[in-house]
């Protein structure tokens, strides 16, 4: 990976490391020399002079390499987490269902994907470029000690092993807590964002939330601290004890080094030479463990990103052609649940939606309407029986080309951190920028006109969340109403697709945008195979056909005036709601909402 993101600059922080991995060895063995030859006396300063200058020239590189390092480091970086990112967020598009989405335990991994993948790579290949030059300099300073003192060496070397494992274990520990904690974390940052969202803001505040949310917050902090304090506690327990050791060992070493050197066995320079092979040894020795146990948590964590990566599509489908639609869409006999865990929500659904037609699907709340509606777009499959494009299981069709049939506007629809423009023209990406094509669709979904007198029109920011009023871009909030009318010119700029689906398309209008709507979208579904679903009966009654879903069966279905007849569950509800609309004083009025 970091060799696709920026070879030149991997090659030049090897080259740089090698370099200056010699360098501490080099300062060392020239001080020695000149010490030795200070020591002979003030006839021996000449000779100074040459190991002095070759001081000094190393002194230099010492100095410039930690910045070119650096630099050359942080431009490697940059370019492996940008590679990396790409290629994380392309596996994550390749998921074209949404179980994975709801899944905690991917979202999790996730998670840590998006934090190890960025910077893993570039943070593993410093640490391997530290190890290759800490093992450069602690050879240099070995070989160096052997020649004074092997048996010191030889202990040097044994004590850094325990340290070693000890720390590679607690690097797996860390590793291992992180994804532990990964649930803790999650709903730490979900108590959080309640607590600075303008959406939640109104509740929080009415219903005096705040503290107890609060709370939880930091309970779940404190919960992900105690564990990481633990942790901690063990890395303090190694580093103190191998500081003490370290420290002892050279104390010892140092003793030796000077008796030695009063008895005339070792120069000044050899003493010298010996007090900083030890130290350059134990330095190298505690950067390279240190460094390895880095890598060794961050490769760790690095395994989901990984994961998420290597993540198979979850949806495959191998037709690529989809002709467009001439008889109909046919469930038959689906079964569906959204997972093993949970109860079945569609229980044998039989059902047609011919070409050119429009079905309502009306019923109580929970009884799987929206759920039918994200098997058509298959967001999943279902887990006995098939939804057929005519007569092609949709098994077989590559989601992407499938939905490029559709267009729709769902129960939960978004709204865009964009312009209002932007928000109809996403719709469909090839006439984002049609401003022709982007204003009837807002004519036909009724946004037009509240659009149009926006500050800037449709270069108008729109926004749910927040907007900087210092930025030249001012943002406005729209209603509820006014973005569920963007929503649907969305759905509008591609209804030329070969389905239509509204869920709930006009729960947030006023009654008499409500019955514009519905109006509007009666001429555009007209001869358009479409599937509508409302609660609000008076919006459904003329469709082609309505079928009323109760606890995942279809309970029964017919036209309007078929099911008024038979007075089943359509015929209740439908009596309920016009109730809800007469007045108890004046005769009983035939249709409930406004008229379809
Ligand atoms: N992503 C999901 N994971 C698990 N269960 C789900 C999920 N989405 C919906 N359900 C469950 O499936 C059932 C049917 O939900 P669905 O949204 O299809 O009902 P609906 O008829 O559209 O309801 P409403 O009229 O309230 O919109 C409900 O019991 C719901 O809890």
């Amino acid at each position: 990976m970091a060799w696709r993101a920026g070879a030149v600059w991997a090659v030049s922080i090897a080259a740089v490391t090698a370099v200056s991995s010699g360098v501490p060895v080099a300062v060392a063995w020239l001080t020695k020399l000149v010490l030795d030859r200070l020591a002979g006396g003030p006839g021996a300063l000449p000779d100074v002079l040459g190991p002095a200058l070759a001081l000094m020239a190393l002194g230099l590189v010492a100095g410039v390499q930690p910045s070119v390092r650096r630099f050359a480091g942080n431009e490697l970086d940059r370019r492996i987490s940008l590679l990396a990112q790409d290629r994380l967020y392309t596996a994550v598009s390749r998921l074209s269902g949404l179980a994975r989405f709801e899944d905690p335990a991917f979202i999790d991994r996730l998670r840590l994907a998006t934090q190890a993948g960025g910077s893993t790579p570039g943070q593993v290949l410093n640490a391997v470029f530290a190890v290759a030059g800490g093992l450069i300099t602690l050879a240099g300073f070995l070989v160096s000690l052997l020649t004074i003192s092997p048996p010191m060496a030889v202990v040097l070397l044994l004590g850094a092993v325990p340290v070693l494992g000890a720390e590679l274990v607690l690097a797996r520990r860390r590793a291992a807590s992180d994804w532990r904690l990964g649930p803790v974390e999650r709903r730490e940052f979900l108590y959080a964002t309640l607590l600075s969202s303008a959406n939640a803001a109104k509740e929080i505040r009415l219903f005096g939330l705040a503290a107890f949310l609060h709370d939880r917050m930091l309970r779940e902090r404190s919960v992900a601290e105690r564990e990481r304090r633990g942790l901690d506690r063990s890395e303090l327990r190694i580093q103190l004890a191998l500081g003490l050791t370290a420290a002892l060992v050279a104390g010892g070493g140092l003793v030796w080094a000077i008796t030695q050197a009063g008895r005339g066995a070792l120069s000044v320079g050899d003493v010298s030479m010996f007090v900083a092979s030890v130290a350059g040894v134990q330095a190298g020795l505690s950067g390279i463990i240190t460094e390895i146990a880095v890598a060794a948590r961050r490769l760790l964590l690095f395994q989901h990103y990984l994961a998420v990566v290597g993540t198979e599509p979850d949806l495959r489908g191998t037709r690529r052609e989809l002709p467009p639609l001439t008889g109909g869409i046919e469930f038959r006999d689906v079964w569906f649940r959204y997972g093993p865990e949970h109860p079945w929500v569609l229980r044998g659904v039989s059902l047609v939606v011919p070409y050119g037609r429009g079905v309502g699907l009306v019923g109580g709340n929970g009884s799987g309407k929206s759920t039918l509606v994200k098997l058509l777009c298959r967001f999943y499959d279902p887990e006995k029986g098939a939804v057929l494009w005519d007569g092609v299981d949709l098994r077989e069709i590559d989601p992407a080309v499938l939905r490029a049939r559709i267009s729709g506007v769902f129960q939960d629809y978004m709204q865009y951190d964009m312009t209002a423009g932007e928000n109809i023209g996403l719709g469909d990406l090839d006439r984002f920028t049609d401003r022709a094509a982007v204003r009837e669709a807002a004519r036909r979904a009724g946004a037009e006109e509240f659009v149009a007198a926006l500050p800037r029109g449709y270069d108008t920011l729109i926004t749910r969340v927040f907007f900087d009023s210092s930025d030249d871009e001012e943002g406005v909030f729209l209603s509820g109403g006014q973005g569920q009318r963007v929503a649907v010119a969305r759905a509008m700029l591609r209804g030329d697709r070969d389905v239509l689906i509204l869920d709930e398309p006009s729960s947030g209008l006023d009654a008499e945008a409500e019955h514009e709507l519905h109006t509007r979208l009666k001429e555009h579904r007209r001869g358009r195979t479409s599937l509508l679903i409302s609660h609000r009966l008076g919006a459904v009654r003329d469709a082609d056909v309505l079928v009323v879903l109760e606890n995942g069966v279809v309970a029964e279905q017919g036209t309007h005036d078929e099911l008024m007849a038979a007075g089943g569950v359509y015929a209740r509800m439908f009596t309920i709601q016009a109730s809800g609309y007469r007045e108890p004083d004046r005769p009983a009025m035939t249709e409930p909402g406004p008229p379809g």
